[in-house]
């Protein structure tokens, strides 16, 4: 453990992190499942802060000291009493951003479990997982990168708190990404400031229920407890196609249709044992296409692992090994 400052030249760490989807429909805030999709971010002391990007995901993130991984590298040195100033920072993604899928949640626990591996790992996961929920302002998306599997977790303004459960084994995981962006600022603005008691009563009733039917594999309850009334009426009409396929969808062999995150990807569970939702995609893509909106189909199972970090002592190469390399090294199976 280290707590004066000194960060031993060409150590470097490096984490990869999972995407993941939040709200799970009516869990708002507060139910997240992490998705194999993966953002990578190494990290250095270096004498002037740089920060390289590669691959096709993270055009248009910020490559000064803006940049949300840097300036939360720098939160985890302020809280763990050191300092290392300037970093040679390298990203790179699956993720796609600004569509649901957790790209902001990934590059802040990244950033931490990254920043705490480079000074010796002073802070607890629990640390991390606070500051992370301070900093996302929603625990839902980096419990779920933080820790895998299908998460539950409560944010209070203060401490955040999170159980990770296993996700059914018999889950599978599609999800339909448009090519349009929507940032989830965006996506709050159009939620009410208030909610009747019985929109309340309701969404707090399914949430228990998608919990419990989630932590006890009952699949066949979810079309039914996956349903919502705090968000996703609100933020249909941002998402053409939206209100049809989560209404339709089950009828095509889906378990449950919800909104990924703040959107635009749609979500949709099915059982892998069922060949009934064979048609799923080709439906999801005919109803897109006929609002004029292109999307990308991906086949996924929920992903178990969250986060992991490797620190080398005496690194002297470039910092944009790819993704799967670090994956292997990281036994981080996709
Ligand atoms: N690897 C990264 N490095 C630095 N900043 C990133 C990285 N990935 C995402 N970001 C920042 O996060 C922003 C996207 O956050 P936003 O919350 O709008 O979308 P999202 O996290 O992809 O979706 P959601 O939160 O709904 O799941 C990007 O515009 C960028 O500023
Ligand atoms: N729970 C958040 C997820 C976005 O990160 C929302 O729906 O706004």
């Amino acid at each position: 453990m280290m707590h004066d400052g000194a960060v031993p030249g060409g150590r470097l760490a490096r984490a990869i992190v999972p995407a993941s989807t939040a709200n799970l429909g009516p869990g708002f805030d507060s139910l997240g499942m992490a998705l194999p999709l993966y953002s990578g971010v190494a990290m250095r002391e270096a004498d002037a802060t740089r920060i390289q990007l590669f691959g096709d995901n993270l055009e248009g993130v910020a490559q000064d000291k803006s940049n949300l991984v840097y300036e939360t590298a720098q939160a985890v040195f302020r809280k763990a009493g050191v300092s290392v100033p300037e970093l040679e920072i390298g990203l790179q993604s699956d993720i796609p951003l600004t569509r649901g899928l957790g790209s902001s949640a990934a590059a802040i626990v990244g950033a931490l479990v990254a920043a705490n591996g480079l000074i010796g790992n002073p802070l607890s996961n629990d640390d991390l997982f606070q500051m992370a929920s301070a900093l996302e302002r929603h625990p839902d998306n980096v419990g779920a990168a933080l820790f895998g599997g299908f998460v539950a977790a409560a944010w209070d303004g203060e401490r955040a708190g999170a159980v990770r459960l296993e996700p059914p084994a018999d889950l599978e995981v599609l999800v339909a990404i448009p090519e349009f962006e929507l940032p989830t600022r965006e996506a709050r603005n159009v939620l009410p400031r208030q909610v009747s008691m019985e929109d309340a009563v309701f969404n707090l009733s399914h949430s228990s229920l998608l919990t419990a039917a989630l932590a006890s594999g009952r699949l066949d309850l979810l079309a039914f407890a996956m349903r919502d009334r705090l968000h996703q009426p609100y933020r249909s009409p941002l998402v053409p196609g939206m209100a049809e396929i989560l209404r339709d969808a089950p009828d095509h062999g889906a378990l449950g249709a919800v909104l990924s995150g703040a959107g635009p990807t749609l979500l949709l569970l099915a059982d892998r044992t069922d060949a009934k939702h064979e048609g799923l995609e080709a439906y999801v893509e005919r109803v897109m296409a006929s609002e004029g909106v292109r999307v990308k189909m991906r086949r996924l199972s929920p992903c178990a692992h969250g986060a992991a970090c490797s620190v080398e002592e005496s690194f002297h190469g470039v910092m944009d090994a790819p993704l799967d390399a670090w994956k292997t090294q990281l036994e981080v199976k996709a």
